[in-house]
């Protein structure tokens, strides 16, 4: 893929684009981030030594709301990586109808390397870096990649030192302890869950016959895959940052779960109480788990995983973009070619987001949710804007990731002429 990854991300928007009557005005307005902040953070390690990491965080648009988007910690965590990571959740957020525009943070650094403290101290080192930059009213923070609740608790904690008040509603994903919401942990998966489990079935899969790979195993693919695995479905390889299982009978995820949190390697186990057994399965790499013969793919790892260099290989019959990205557009093309339909991160992935604004909600109101209340909440409007998307996808006869940004793209639209012509006015006074 030549030229940067935000630039990339852009050619879907202008697919969409294409088929909308949409003002100059708003295509201009969404063709750069709107604003972007990027700190360096002094952190005293454990021996003594002071270590300086680049922090970054971005607005796209916030015409619908504050900035939402979570932070990521990774060692190839850059400028253009974190702007087009704001740039999706700009039309995540609208896809999904939340009251928020599309932000995102993140660090360049390898949290595995670093003690629990450290890490404390970089996580507050982060928000006295960009505290005039949020706020519960204009740029909301969530955990991503490599970060977690405890991780948002010490940011909203550091955050309402500043401000010298309990804020909130600054961080959503927060420990339950914090004002976090029930549910947010698990939200990511159960909303591609809803979608994967509504989908499959117009295109004939049922459960025990349907096999499924998972890239990434994490808070998303984790979760998802015991989803899946509880359902019936067969998902016959996962991998992590270190490579892949594949099981063509299957694998027991709660099992290989369960080896994974104990000893943080994948292992195609079976697990009785504490002891657990190797079964038959071959060890992959995380490129060949792509081009497994399965009916279903799900990259829920990383961006540009799925390029024109391996899209003329996949072999899934339909794909599920958990992951941010993983698909470039150029393999997009591909995968159209072949007749491969992609269900788009925008909004497969959206479940966590969607809790998230319930959490700020919650946070606001000082009314706190039921467990059920929060899932059935989440399964109503990922089942909406499935139906919406898939709806103008036949109409449009256009790709679902297309349909997914004509549909974000009139709600924004909207707001954007809603607001009226304030910028018309910027350097008259
Ligand atoms: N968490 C959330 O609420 C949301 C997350 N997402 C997206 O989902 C994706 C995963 O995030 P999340 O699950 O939260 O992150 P986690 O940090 O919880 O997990 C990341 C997982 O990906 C694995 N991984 C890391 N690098 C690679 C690689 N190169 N190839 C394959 N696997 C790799 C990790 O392996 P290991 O265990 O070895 O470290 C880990 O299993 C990201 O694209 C994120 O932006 C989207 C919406 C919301
Ligand atoms: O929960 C949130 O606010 C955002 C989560 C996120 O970063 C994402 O959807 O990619």
């Amino acid at each position: 893929m030549s030229g940067s990854q935000l630039s990339d991300a852009q050619i879907q928007l202008q697919r969409a684009m294409a088929h909308l009557d949409l003002p100059t005005d708003t295509r201009e307005r969404l063709k750069y981030p709107k604003a972007a902040i990027r700190v360096a953070i002094p952190v005293r390690m454990d021996d003594g030594s002071l270590q300086i990491f680049q922090g970054y965080r971005v607005r796209y648009e916030d015409t619908r709301g504050p900035g939402k988007g979570g932070v990521r910690y990774h060692p190839h965590v850059t400028a253009d990586e974190v702007e087009s990571l704001a740039f999706w959740m700009t039309f995540k957020c609208a896809v999904m109808d939340l009251p928020f525009g599309g932000a995102k943070g993140g660090i360049t650094v390898n949290p595995k390397a670093l003690s629990v403290m450290e890490l404390e101290r970089l996580s507050r080192g982060y928000i006295d870096g960009i505290a005039d930059f949020i706020g519960p009213d204009m740029d909301i923070l969530a955990p991503d990649v490599y970060t977690n609740a405890m991780i948002m608790g010490w940011m909203m904690d550091q955050y309402s030192l500043i401000q010298r008040r309990i804020s909130r509603g600054v961080v959503t994903g927060k420990p339950i302890a914090m004002g976090g919401s029930l549910g947010r942990n698990s939200a990511t998966a159960k909303g591609a869950y809803t979608v994967i489990n509504n989908v499959l079935p117009r295109y004939g899969y049922q459960p025990p016959n349907t096999t499924v790979a998972i890239q990434g195993f994490g808070n998303a693919g984790g979760i998802l895959a015991e989803l899946l695995f509880r359902s019936g479905y067969r998902v016959v390889a996962v991998s992590d940052s270190q490579g892949g299982i594949y099981a063509p009978e299957g694998l027991d995820i709660p099992s290989v779960k369960q080896y994974k949190e104990t000893t943080r390697g994948l292992e195609a186990v079976y697990c009785a109480g504490s002891v657990c057994q190797r079964v038959d399965y071959q060890r992959i790499t995380n490129a060949e788990l792509l081009q497994l013969p399965v009916d279903v793919l799900v990259p829920a790892a990383l961006e540009k995983q799925i390029t024109q260099d391996n899209a003329a290989q996949v072999q899934a019959k339909v794909i599920f973009e958990v992951a941010n990205g993983p698909i470039t557009a150029a393999a997009d093309a591909i995968l159209a070619q072949k007749g491969i339909p992609v269900f788009p991160d925008i909004l497969v992935n959206a479940g966590g987001v969607t809790v998230s604004y319930f959490e700020w909600v919650q946070n606001r109101s000082g009314w706190y949710w039921s467990a059920a209340e929060v899932d059935q909440k989440l399964q109503e409007r990922m089942l909406r804007e499935t139906n919406e998307i898939w709806h103008i996808a036949q109409a449009k006869t256009i790709p679902f990731r297309t349909a997914a940004y004509v549909h974000a793209l009139g709600r924004i639209s909207d707001a954007i002429k809603a607001r009226g012509t304030r910028d018309d006015y910027q350097g008259q006074h």
